[in-house]
């Protein structure tokens, strides 16, 4: 059965309230979204504080990011959304969040990615059924051109179809899911696996 655009609305304010109160989303950042159809997406607006979104902070796309509602500007990062929706029609939801330590975790890496390996919350993510699994998360360098950027994205989740995130240096995090729900419990779980990253570097001073 698929879900209205009221209650698809509804699940992208509710994603705002929980990622802006865990102080992920801070100071207007971040973008939402989830599949309306094969070939639209429903998006939040550029600029909006993602605690306080209301019904009218979302617009419809399409896959190529243009506006199918006139008057509303989408976020400037929509290509990286519509990319991911056209790359796996499975995806029904992608999140983009600002945490600390994913902003610090890139900014302190200097290879292009970071490997999670032996950790059990690892199964917290799409695909994955024991914690004897390596999970690689590319790290792209920030550019304010989104085109430009995705087009970098692209050869990665092309080679990678079991990719479940990916992070952009000193920016923060892009993960996705078949539901709402599976994208926010990635998150978490990206967020949780950062913290003990981190954590794990301060203590062994690497
Ligand atoms: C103040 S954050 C800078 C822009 C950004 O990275 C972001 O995630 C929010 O952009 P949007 O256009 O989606 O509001
Ligand atoms: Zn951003």
């Amino acid at each position: 059965m698929s879900l209205t655009r009221e209650h698809l609305a509804q699940e992208i304010i509710d994603a705002g309230r929980f990622l802006y109160g865990r102080g992920w989303s801070p100071a207007t950042s971040s973008n939402y979204s989830t599949r309306l159809s094969p070939s639209e997406a429903l998006l939040t607006v550029s600029g909006k504080h993602k605690g306080q979104l209301g019904i009218d902070d979302v617009l419809a796309t399409d896959l190529k990011g243009n506006s199918l509602e006139p008057g509303k500007k989408p976020s400037a990062e929509t290509l990286l959304h519509t990319q991911l929706y056209s790359w796996r029609a499975e995806i029904g939801a992608v999140l983009h969040t600002h945490s600390v330590n994913a902003t610090v975790l890139s900014r302190l890496t200097p290879e292009d990615f970071i490997e999670f390996e032996d950790y059990e919350l690892q199964k917290a993510f799409s695909g994955i059924s024991t914690h004897e699994s390596r999970v690689r998360v590319p790290i792209f360098d920030n550019d304010q051109d989104i085109a430009r950027l995705a087009a970098k994205v692209q050869p990665w989740l092309d080679a990678h179809p079991d990719c479940v995130g990916y992070l952009i240096r000193g920016h923060g995090l892009y993960t996705w899911g078949a539901r709402m729900s599976d994208a926010l419990r990635q998150i978490e779980a990206f967020e949780f696996l950062f913290e003990c990253e981190l954590k794990t570097r301060s203590i062994l001073n690497r």
